[in-house]
């Protein structure tokens, strides 16, 4: 996308960070569903959101776990997003009392996709940027426009040469 701000910075999230910062989702999500407190399902966003919505779904005793597959960045280049996979139509209804996790929102065009799809649903990122803020319901940690996230699974370790063995 031609408007889109240079992601800058670099915010490196551990398999650990990602896991407390999940459950922390969790219990804030905790007894808000609209029947007695409950939700009905956990419905993740592929495929980011996978992880977080298994952590979800742990913590939340919620056994009953959908995914929706929205496709729009080829690495971190942006392109209009469409859905490729939906979950049960009879289960989702119009959304309500379903929990939609996704790892992140950022420029909120994949929330605003799926909103459209499940307006009574409520939707819950771990991270998010400012753009995408309006765009969900709940999240933990907010993240600065210019800075690229960069999850557990896209990364691995490797060696580095040492400070002074450089030349
Ligand atoms: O708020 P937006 O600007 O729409 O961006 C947020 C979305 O982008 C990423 O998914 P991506 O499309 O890269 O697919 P993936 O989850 O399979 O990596 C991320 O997991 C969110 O779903
Ligand atoms: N991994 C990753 N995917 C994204 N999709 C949109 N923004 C981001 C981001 O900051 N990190
Ligand atoms: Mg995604």
């Amino acid at each position: 996308m031609a408007d889109r701000l240079p992601h800058e910075k670099g915010f490196h999230v551990s398999w650990d960070q990602i896991h407390r910062d999940a459950r922390a989702l969790a219990w804030r999500l905790d007894g808000k569903g609209p029947d007695d407190g409950a939700w009905r399902a956990v419905v993740a966003i592929t495929r980011g959101g996978m992880a977080p919505a298994m952590i979800v779904s742990r913590e939340l005793d919620i056994r009953t776990v959908d995914t929706i597959s929205v496709k729009s960045y080829n690495k971190q280049e942006q392109s209009e997003p469409r859905v490729i996979k939906s979950p049960q139509a009879e289960m989702m209804g119009d959304g309500t009392g379903i929990l939609i996790v996704d790892d992140l929102v950022d420029t909120g065009k994949t929330l605003e996709l799926v909103r459209r799809l499940y307006p009574k649903a409520h939707f819950a990122t771990v991270y998010a940027k400012p753009s995408g803020k309006p765009m969900v319901d709940t999240y933990i940690t907010e993240v600065s426009q210019d800075t690229w996230i960069f999850f557990p699974w896209d990364m691995a370790l490797q060696y580095v040469e040492p400070y002074r063995g450089k030349d």
